[in-house]
């Protein structure tokens, strides 16, 4: 018997062979009916095809007895199995069909009399199966096409469960939706301007200052972001050294390819004194309109961008002299009376007023992180203390974010100066206590900028020798110097520094003369503009404001993020050692689960939630093992801060946790425990289990008085499938394990001429991952389980990689990969993803797949995953906090319960953030108007224009509905 299953171009038609003539006949008739297939032509005498639309099947006649036969027998066996067994995995030969609905199918089979199965059930199938006359297994689907699992509409055999990509060019990248998606549009196609090459835009991009990992991608996006909007893109290399000494390049696409993973900055950086003068700039002036080049996109520090502003408002001045000293003709000057400028910030120290982060921050912070927690080792040891220095000249943002990714004992920062008179007694103070409580480590992180109030500085050496002299402490420095600087950039700087640069080439193109110059920010999750020269202005006035000592005013004008991030750090740091804030009255009992799959960050929000409730004067509970461990075995114990000391920085969940929820274990069993511990609140943390965990005991409120206690939800899988929020914990450091698998594996494909790498990507329903991550390596495509695979966008793929393979003719080294999420197309893993690819490659190219299964899942949490968790876990408290007078009462019997009032109800809620902001909202809301239950999802999907960006940054073209 000879089957093929109409997958993709070329391979269009099933062949089926009979071996009798009774058998040939009916199945004719059975395909006939049961398809449609109402275009009947004979090929021979024993040859028959029958044909719609869109199917092709061909019936043989090979006369042979005994054949027949054994199928007889094999049928009725199948027959036999009925529906006690899924007949899938029995059937040796099966075809796939798409089919247009398939109740009507089921009917049909039904008035048929045909034995059929459906699956996953009966009553919502996705698929049917039944046997044709000669013993195939029949699959029918009604799905996109054969290999994917979302529902085709009704007459679209290919579309996108996505909207459709409008043409429109706005609204890029506004959204950063917590780990930097996108919402709005974008066309997947270049638009059909006819702009000759004369007229055509010339646009420049350099970076300056100290390099910062991320550049490159940056550098990347904004050349190819040009080029797709018909404009000319060049480099000046070098910084505003290369500008001045026309150091200026036009680039191609190919010039920046592969530079996602590339650390530095490939085009130079420079400090530039002469830049700093006039003479200088004029010479940059000069350089710029020779090349014909109108605006000039600068990625880099604060000091970069102030020049970029003084350069822009100086301009008229500068061509008017180059005019008048007959540098530049007539003509020129007309032409370039206007400089458009725009700053993407690149740099480590994350020290530019408007933005919340730079690109180049997280890196440097992840580089520091995995520094400490190597020292942490040596250090524990011994039972050293050791000084670690970072940098950040003028800025402590590194020092606080290390401070609590590391759970430090103490940290300097040069916006909140330590008193020049007590601050040794104040660090020998907080030092001691930890010490006494048996902590054999102390590390101590100190900004290279690091000063007292008296505005002297703080150094390393200061601080070896308080805790050497003071506290007899074995202490050791280490200077981590450029090392913080070096290697390639962690996903979310390469995902923003894309996202930047695109949005940078827009706010060029939208500019007009009067404008104000825009640098290109991040608040929160949102990619904003804002104004440059405000910026600048602001960024000065902190500087400003720490000379005259004027410190609250400084602080006030540094983004709230970082203000927040510095109160957390205090207040956990008071944990157990000081006076708690609370009264007694006001202190709680705070319950905490881990429910669902390990994501990382969750042991820092743990650890977060029990530090800053030791400090409050709350009391922390663990619920060890989920709900199945509270319920069988009692597993709750009060967390100690010594239990809990290397926690912050910790993979996996040191809780334990699984995937039971309390209806599936027992509910009467934790509302007794919760009664018996006389729980005031409850902080789940985990991914959509946790979400339906939490439904479930808000629903239980009404028979068990014990859940009338605030509850909140802090979402931590790397799916980021939970509805209420656009970032989920552990998101992050997935996204690192997996884009590091991605350019191991990259490399690998780039050395071998013409391989392409189908990776298969964790996630559940969710595409997130596959389409972020396939933003920072740059991914050729992603196939998810929100769109599916289709044929005509799979054949499409596979062109264009074979075009550019062809076009590189083996000159160019470089390999190409596509993601594939698990559920995006469950009847085509990667490993047949790959074969099917390698066949219709047309032999340009190989390709194989790879999966990196579960190292997406462990590992160490990144330093977003740390700094967000204690974040969220802070608020989380904060939420428990002030929820209590709006439910406890009715806990206690002294008020009413009134499960359906709307004020009552939201303190069972999900704590989320959407955009800019940090948000609680009722688990009833999300759970009936904003989840898709079936497939464990938030209805509305936050990142699609994420995936536009992703395609158009690696010259993908999409299918689209319209089949543009
Ligand atoms: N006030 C200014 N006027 C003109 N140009 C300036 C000014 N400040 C800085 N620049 C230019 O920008 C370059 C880079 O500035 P700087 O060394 O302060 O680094 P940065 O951009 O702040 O980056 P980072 O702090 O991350 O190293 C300077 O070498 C100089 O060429
Ligand atoms: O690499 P350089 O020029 O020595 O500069 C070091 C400085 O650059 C930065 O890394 C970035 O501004 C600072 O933190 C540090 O003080
Ligand atoms: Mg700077």
């Amino acid at each position: 018997m000879v089957y093929k299953t109409p997958f993709v171009n070329g391979i269009a038609y099933t062949t089926i062979t009979t071996y009798s003539k009774s058998s040939f006949e009916e199945t004719l008739t059975f395909y006939k009916s049961l398809l449609e297939l109402n275009e009947t032509t004979v090929l021979n005498d024993t040859t028959v095809m029958l044909a719609n639309e869109v199917t092709f099947i061909i019936v043989k006649l090979i006369e042979d007895s005994s054949k027949c036969q054994n199928f007889q027998v094999y049928r009725k066996n199948l027959i036999d199995l009925r529906f006690d067994r899924d007949w899938r995995g029995l059937a040796v030969d099966s075809i796939t069909f798409t089919v247009s609905s398939l109740s009507i199918m089921m009917q049909h089979l039904m008035n048929m009399n045909l034995p059929f199965q459906c699956s996953p059930s009966i009553t919502a199938p996705t698929q049917i199966y039944t046997l044709d006359p000669v013993g195939n297994l029949i699959g029918m689907t009604g799905t996109k096409n054969a290999i994917s699992t979302q529902l085709a509409p009704p007459k679209s055999p290919v579309s996108s469960a996505l909207p459709s990509r409008s043409s429109s060019t706005r609204n890029l990248n506004k959204d950063l939706s917590s780990h930097l998606t996108t919402e709005g549009d974008y066309p997947s196609l270049p638009p059909n301007i006819d702009v000759s090459d004369k007229n055509k835009r010339c646009i420049a991009v350099m970076t300056s200052g100290g390099d910062a990992p991320g550049m490159n991608s940056n550098v990347r996006a904004i050349v190819r972001t040009i080029i797709f909007h018909n404009c000319k893109p060049f480099v000046v290399y070098e910084g505003y050294e290369g500008l001045l000494h026309g150091n200026i390049k036009e680039v191609l696409w190919e010039d920046v390819r592969d530079w996602n993973a590339m650390g530095g900055t490939l085009i130079g950086t420079a400090r530039s004194p002469d830049f700093k003068r006039r003479e200088g700039r004029i010479q940059g002036a000069h350089n710029l309109i020779n090349f014909g080049i109108d605006a000039l996109i600068v990625c880099g520090g604060d000091g970069s961008l102030t020049g970029a502003d003084i350069f822009r408002s100086e301009w008229p001045d500068l061509i008017k002299e180059l005019l008048d000293t007959n540098k530049i003709t007539e003509e020129q000057y007309k032409r370039h009376q206007h400089l458009n400028i725009c700053g993407t910030v690149g740099s480590i120290d994350n020290d530019m007023s408007s933005t919340d982060t730079t690109i180049g921050a997280y890196s440097a912070l992840d580089r520091i992180c995995e520094a400490v927690d190597y020292v942490e080792a040596t250090a524990k040891s011994h039972s050293r203390a050791f000084v670690i220095e970072v940098m950040g000249r003028n800025c402590g943002w590194l020092a606080l974010m290390t401070g609590i990714s590391t759970a430090a004992d103490y940290i300097f920062i040069p916006e909140t100066p330590a008193s020049s008179e007590t601050w040794r007694e104040e660090m020998c103070d907080t030092v001691s206590k930890h010490r006494a409580r048996n902590k054999r480590t102390t590390m101590v992180v100190v900004a290279e900028g690091a000063i007292a109030d008296d505005l002297k500085p703080i150094t390393a050496s200061d601080i070896h020798e308080t805790l050497t002299k003071r506290l007899g402490l074995d202490t050791r420095i280490t200077t981590l110097g450029h090392v913080q600087r070096g290697g390639s950039a962690v996903a979310y700087d390469r995902i923003l520094a894309n996202l930047q640069g695109v949005e940078a080439v827009n706010a060029v193109l939208e500019s007009t003369p009067t404008s104000p110059s825009p640098i290109i920010t991040v608040n929160e999750n949102k990619i904003n503009r804002k104004s440059l020269v405000e910026s600048v202005r602001l960024t000065k006035s902190v500087a400003e404001a720490i000379k005259a000592k004027d410190f609250k005013k400084a602080m006030s004008l540094r983004e709230t993020e970082f203000v927040e991030h510095l109160q957390n750090y205090l207040a956990m740091n008071r944990a157990d050692h000081y006076e708690p804030k609370l009264p007694s009255e006001n202190r709680l009992k705070i319950a905490i689960i881990n429910i669902g799959a390990p994501a990382g960050g969750i042991n820092s929000a743990v650890y977060s939630i029990a530090t800053y409730c030791m400090s409050q004067g709350h009391k922390p509970y663990a619920i060890y093992n989920g709900w199945s461990g509270l319920s069988r075995h009692e597993s709750i114990r009060s967390l100690k801060w010594h239990d809990i000391l290397g926690w912050q920085s910790r993979g996996g969940s040191e809780l334990g946790t699984n995937r039971d929820t309390p209806s599936s274990t027992d509910m009467g069993m934790i509302a007794y425990y919760f009664q018996k511990y006389q729980f005031d609140g409850l902080v789940l943390i985990g991914g959509f289990e946790a979400f339906v965990s939490l439904e479930q005991l808000e629903r239980a409120r009404d028979t068990f008085p014990a859940f009338r206690i605030p509850m909140v939800l802090i979402p931590a899988t790397l799916s980021n499938n939970v509805p209420g929020t656009e970032y989920s914990l552990g998101s992050d450091t997935a996204m690192n394990a997996l884009m590091k698998y991605c350019d191991a594996v990259k490399q690998s494909a780039a050395s071998t001429r013409g391989r392409v790498f189908v990776i298969e990507v964790q996630g559940g329903n969710s595409g997130y991952l596959a389409t972020t991550v396939s933003l920072a390596v740059g991914a050729q495509a992603s196939y998810v389980p929100e769109e599916g695979i289709s044929l005509e966008q799979l054949s499409q793929d596979i062109e264009t990689i074979g075009q550019s393979f062809e076009k590189a003719q083996g000159r160019e080294r470089f390999g190409k990969i596509i993601l594939k999420t698990g559920n995006a197309s469950k009847a085509l893993g990667a490993a047949n993803l790959a074969r099917v690819i390698q066949a219709e490659s047309g032999g340009k190219f190989d390709a194989k797949f790879a999966i990196p299964g579960h190292i997406q899942q462990g590992g160490l949490p990144s330093p977003i995953d740390r700094t967000k968790a204690t974040r969220y876990a802070i608020r989380a408290i904060g939420f428990i906090e002030d929820s209590q007078s709006i439910i406890c009462g009715s806990r206690t019997g002294d008020e009413e319960f009134m499960a359906y009032d709307k004020k009552i109800s939201a303190t069972a809620s999900v704590l989320g953030v959407k955009g800019s902001r940090i948000t609680f909202t009722s688990i009833r809301k999300l759970y009936d108007q904003e989840t898709d239950l079936p497939n464990r999802m938030p209805k509305t999907i936050h990142w699609e224009g994420t995936r536009a960006i992703a395609d158009h940054l690696v010259g993908r073209k999409t299918v689209g509905v319209n089949g543009t």
